[in-house]
This record gives C-alpha cells, sequence and structure tokens, in this order.
C-alpha cells in the first residue's frame, strides 16, 4: 500500500532526468520523487513538501550531498527549500539551464507528438549573467500590506525583492510604498528605465474557491471573466517604450510585452524569416498583443495586402492601434480568436499563432487548418502545451519544418518553442 505519510519526511536521492515544471525526477521506495533545486545526477537530502498519497510526492533539496559540476552559488537570495517560486535554476550555470530546457523540449516531443528530434535552447541578447532581463514584474500584497512574491505553489507572500530576474531599476523602492492588502502590483520599465507601477484590486475568494474582484453585479461578473479589475497607477506618469527595429510601442503595466528585453525583437526575426508572405497576400495574427508580429507581416503583404490581428485585451489593441496607425493593412480586433476566426478574411497564406501558456487547442487549431493556410508559425511558453498543439496540427495534415526554442525566462524552467508547420 502506497505511504502517504512522507511529508515532512527528508530522504536521500540521487536525482535523474529534470522533469517538465522546474524539477528533476528521483525513486524512493517504488514512488516518484519530483525534487527541486536539485540538478541530474547530484546526490541529495531533500525534504518532502507535498504528499497526497498517489504515486508521486514533492520534495525540496535541503543538502547536496554529491553536488553536480553545473552548480554555481545560487542568483536568488530566497531560491531554495521554501523559497520564492520563480527562480527554479539560479543555481545552475547558464548552459546548463539551456540543456536541461532542451532536454524538457525533446521529452514533451517526443511524449505528446511522436516526434523523436533534439532542439537547442538560443539565447537572446540582453540576457548577461541570467539576471537583469525581466522587463515585467508581477508581485502580490500580504494581508499586512507588504509586497513581495508568491512562496512555491502557495499564496503566501515572500517579502524580499532582491529578485535577480528584473532589469535594473524595476523594483526600487517598491517596498517603501503603502500597498492595499491583498492586492496585486504590476511593474513595466524599459531602457530607458521610465516605470510603469499599477495596483490592481484585491480579488476575494468566493465560495466555490474561485478569486474574483470586490466589486458586485455586472462589474463582477465581467471581472470573473476576467474582465478588467480596478487599477491605481502608483508610478510613472508615460507608459514605457518598447521597440522592435525601428518601430516603438508604449506599453504600460497591465498591457501585453514580452517579458525578456530582447525577446519580442529575437521572436520578430524569425517570423520574418518563416512567414515568408507574398505581396498582397492574406494573413492571420492570432492572440496578438500590441501587434509586434503584424507589424512585421504588414512590412511582407505591403500596402495591398492584409493582417488580421485578433486580441482579446482592449487596452493591448489600443496599444497596438496607436503604434501601427502608419499601415492600413492591418486590421486589428479586439475580440476572442474562437469566435473571431469565422469572421476572418478568406483563404490566409499565413497564420501566425502566439496563444497563452495553456496553448491554442484542438478546436483553434482545426479552424485555422480549416482555411488551409500554406505555413502557420506557431509560438508557445510552455512545452507540454507546445507538443500538444504540434500533435494537433500534425492530425490536421500539416508537418513540422522547423522548431526552435529560446532561452527566454532564464533562472526559471519556462522555455519558449517556436515551430513552423506546413502542408
Ligand atoms: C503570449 S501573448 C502574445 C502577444 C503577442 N503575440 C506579442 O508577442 O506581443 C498572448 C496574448 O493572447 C491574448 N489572449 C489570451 N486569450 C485569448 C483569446 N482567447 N483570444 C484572443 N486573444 C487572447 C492575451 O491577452 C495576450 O495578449
Amino acid at each position: 500500500m502506497t505511504d502517504s505519510r512522507w511529508f515532512g519526511r527528508t530522504l536521500e536521492l540521487r536525482l535523474g532526468n529534470p522533469g517538465h515544471g522546474g524539477f528533476c525526477v528521483a525513486r524512493h521506495e517504488g514512488r516518484v520523487v519530483f525534487v527541486r533545486h536539485g540538478l541530474p545526477g547530484e546526490l541529495v537530502r531533500a525534504t518532502i513538501t507535498e504528499d497526497r498519497g498517489g504515486s508521486f510526492c514533492r520534495a525540496d533539496a535541503v543538502e547536496i550531498i554529491e553536488a553536480s559540476a553545473d552548480r554555481i552559488p545560487a542568483l536568488c537570495p530566497v531560491a531554495g527549500p521554501g523559497g520564492a517560486g520563480c527562480c527554479d535554476f539560479s543555481h545552475a550555470t547558464l548552459s546548463a539551464q539551456r540543456a536541461i530546457k532542451a532536454s524538457v523540449v525533446a521529452e514533451q516531443l517526443r511524449r505528446l507528438a511522436g516526434l523523436d528530434m533534439s532542439v537547442d535552447v538560443d539565447e537572446i541578447a540582453g540576457t548577461g549573467n541570467g539576471g537583469g532581463w525581466r522587463t515585467r514584474v508581477r508581485l502580490a500584497v500580504d494581508d499586512r500590506g507588504r509586497v513581495g512574491t508568491h512562496r512555491f505553489r502557495s499564496s503566501d507572500v515572500i517579502t524580499d525583492l532582491r529578485c535577480p530576474q528584473p532589469v535594473p531599476g524595476a523594483m526600487d523602492g517598491l517596498d517603501d510604498q503603502e500597498w492595499r492588502p491583498g492586492s496585486d502590483v504590476q511593474v513595466a520599465i524599459d531602457s530607458e528605465r521610465t516605470r510603469h507601477v499599477v495596483e490592481l484590486e484585491p480579488a476575494r475568494v468566493s465560495k466555490t474557491g474561485k478569486r474574483s474582484p470586490g466589486r458586485r453585479g455586472a462589474m463582477a461578473r465581467r471581472a470573473a471573466a476576467g474582465g478588467p479589475r480596478a487599477e491605481r497607477v502608483v508610478d510613472g506618469t508615460g507608459k514605457p517604450v518598447q521597440r522592435v527595429g525601428d518601430r516603438e510601442w508604449r506599453v504600460g503595466a497591465t498591457g501585453f510585452w514580452q517579458a525578456h528585453r530582447g525577446a519580442a525583437d529575437a521572436y520578430s526575426q524569425v517570423i520574418s524569416e518563416w512567414a515568408q508572405a507574398s505581396r498582397d497576400a492574406v494573413v492571420w495574427d492570432l492572440y496578438s498583443g500590441a501587434g509586434v508580429f503584424a507589424a512585421q507581416l504588414a512590412e511582407q503583404v505591403g500596402a495591398s495586402g492584409t493582417v488580421a490581428a485578433v486580441e482579446s485585451s482592449g487596452a493591448a489593441v489600443a496599444d497596438g492601434v496607436r503604434a501601427l496607425g502608419d499601415l492600413p493593412q492591418i486590421d486589428m480586433r479586439a475580440q476572442r480568436v474562437e469566435r473571431a476566426i469565422p469572421e476572418l478574411p478568406a483563404r490566409p497564406q499565413v497564420v501566425v499563432l502566439d496563444p497563452p501558456r495553456a496553448g491554442a487547442g484542438r478546436e483553434v487549431i482545426a479552424a485555422v487548418a480549416h482555411h488551409g493556410p500554406e505555413r502557420i508559425v506557431h509560438i508557445g511558453c510552455d512545452p507540454a502545451s507546445f507538443a500538444r498543439d504540434v500533435s494537433l496540427y500534425q492530425s490536421e495534415g500539416y508537418r513540422v519544418e522547423q522548431i526552435r526554442a529560446f532561452d527566454a525566462f532564464p533562472l526559471t524552467h519556462h522555455v519558449e518553442c517556436i515551430g513552423l508547420f506546413v502542408r
């Protein structure tokens, strides 16, 4: 019988392969243990942090008995047992982090898409030593009004802002401010250190356990469905400026922009190279944010082509419309992709999709494939949902032409994949 009372026990474990989500896999008495803060091959003592009695449990490495040659002193001062949730691998060299991510990407592609391929994880310009790349930060406020980050898999807030990920200046002075208990804080900053800091009203936990903002009636329903929460601008009169090529966007803390300061540029180059849209063609940019890829596609199709860009956030569309006013071939729609597809201009030659972490899913991919584009470029920041989407393209008759991966979230387990699919 499975012993479900391992919680709090400390075990000596030899760590095996990295798994998806920032763990190494170990085995003990017939069970799988997912261990954080170790590295493949290490012998560690690890304390069980979660045990629900199933075939696996979770643990944190608390002592390294035999260290990997890839181990370095952790960049994150609070990464480690019971520490913050964001830095999974700040104790590994950058090349080891990338090797771990490459192995996770290959494993997910094999398991979920039946593909046997290895994909290198490329550096993005501006990464430095692994810290100082993040231009957008999400923070939480505890019940005493102190700002910090969530403890791993917990709603507790660690009020230590020495996170190595943000670009310099992003966190300055935030712990001197007065915050509303339970609120969320979003920060955006640009290369000139123009900063925008917004406090979002506290989310309320309903009887069903769902978080919804502290509002009544229609406002609450809209917010519970993902609508806006009341915002207080704490810092910043102007929105940070983001540049790709010679174009610029002004995107505030609650708008969307790729988190790594070099990411929008890196992905735009891949999209330009892979899309190969003809002059006058119709193309779609789905989940378009403020239209950074739409701008690249517009250059390719020219003034008499059409770029249909679909994005559910009205604020992101407004940022895009302001930045792309000189490109009338771009039609930006504030709509959900699922609803927009039947109304988009027919016969797209190329479709670009950059969905949120959960991926595009069966319904959207089937609808895109139904329109028969010659080429599909798909971007995903979660290797498992990316691999599931790859499998859906294959079952719709597309084959994988190329896949690239980028180390867009150094120190964390996240990795961005881009695939080119052709019929
Ligand atoms: C990963 S971001 C990509 C943004 C953009 N491609 C970029 O690089 O700046 C995903 C975007 O999809 C939007 N989104 C999420 N669900 C959506 C849906 N169902 N329909 C349309 N847009 C959606 C989000 O608001 C977000 O801007």
